[in-house]
């Protein structure tokens, strides 16, 4: 390690445990040429500290974001103080390949970086030291657990056979969107619907032939709304659709859509081709719900009057 010119003997013990320890140690004039480079800097960029020695540091390591540290140093050495950045702020100062084994799906080594002010014999602070933690494993665990509550928290929101939000999740957005309309008297519709004559599908064909027409359902459904509507699967072979800013007659055109759609398409299954309907309530979002499974309730019953009436229809009550 380049310590310059270290003054006596009892400095060697100190300089050698600073070369040994397992943290990035460098000591940067103001003008960032490099003044020391420990052991762990050596061993994670295979640039030794005589090769590096009052070099500047930016030219040796282009990757490094210059105005960036430029400012945070010039801050250290003005104010005296330390500064600190850990790596959810930046992953990383100096690009190391990650080497540890336990945290080997992570590219490059994550750091926490702290800089120092270093004063001269003048008390004048002319030098400044970096110290660089590689936080890999921690950050690697941290992030793993961030990715599978993500995970958790789509799972826990989802209809597994049709990715479409699951009863409760979509409920509650029905219970948000009727709260909107008491307070702001935004209109919304909501549109109920159901596979006409789905037991026949599964007696004839099979549950897991009943599972696809669910799937292609789904489907046609997502393809002819709004990436602001919300579909759900709301129990077996019954959606909900919440259509915010739309009128009854809005909704109905779009119903039409995803009617004749499913009227007019085959889905293939290894027991054979099904063809299928379905039926749709819908209801607009006026004075008279007094709670959102009220409003739930209208949408049912224009769906129980499109049975009814002959199924393969769309009833607005
Ligand atoms: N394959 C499959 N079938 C399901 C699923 N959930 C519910 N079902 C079936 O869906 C059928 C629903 O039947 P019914 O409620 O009698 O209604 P329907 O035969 O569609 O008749 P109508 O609604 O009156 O037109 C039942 O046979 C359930 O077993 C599922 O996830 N997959």
């Amino acid at each position: 390690m380049a310590f310059k010119n270290p003054q006596t003997d009892s400095f060697h013990w100190l300089v050698d445990m600073l070369e040994t320890v397992e943290v990035g140690l460098v000591v940067l004039d103001l003008d960032f040429r490099v003044q020391a480079w420990n052991g762990f800097m050596e061993n994670h960029s295979g640039i030794t500290s005589s090769q590096i020695n009052d070099r500047v540091l930016f030219e040796v390591f282009p990757d490094i974001p210059e105005g960036w540290l430029t400012r945070k140093v010039d801050a250290v050495a003005m104010l005296n103080t330390r500064a600190f950045t850990s790596w959810e702020q930046r992953p990383y100062l100096f690009k190391f390949r990650n080497t540890r084994p336990i945290t080997g799906t992570e590219e490059y080594m994550f750091q926490n970086l702290t800089i120092s002010p270093l004063s001269g014999p003048t008390g004048e602070v002319d030098r400044v030291c970096l110290l660089v933690y590689d936080v890999t494993e921690f950050a690697s665990s941290k992030r793993a657990l961030e990715r599978a509550n993500d995970k958790l928290a789509t799972l826990s929101i989802t209809d597994r056979l049709t990715g479409l939000l699951n009863r409760g999740a979509w409920e509650n957005l029905v219970d948000a969107e009727y709260e909107r309309f008491r307070r702001y008297g935004q209109s919304a519709t909501l549109v109920m619907f159901d596979i006409d004559h789905f037991k026949k599908v599964n007696d004839t064909h099979g549950h897991l032939a009943g599972d696809e027409v669910i799937r292609h359902t789904a489907q046609v459904t997502l393809s002819n709304i709004r990436q602001t509507d919300s579909a759900g699967r709301y129990g077996g072979e019954e959606f909900g659709v919440i259509l915010p800013e739309t009128d009854a007659e809005g909704a109905r055109i779009i119903c039409e859509r995803i009617r004749t759609a499913i009227e007019e398409s085959t889905v293939k299954t290894t027991t054979g081709d099904i063809r299928y309907t379905i039926s749709v309530g819908i209801s607009q979002l006026e004075e008279g719900p007094e709670n959102y499974m009220q409003w739930l309730q209208k949408a049912d019953e224009g769906l129980y009057e499109a049975k009814e009436g002959g199924r393969n229809r769309v009833v607005v009550v």
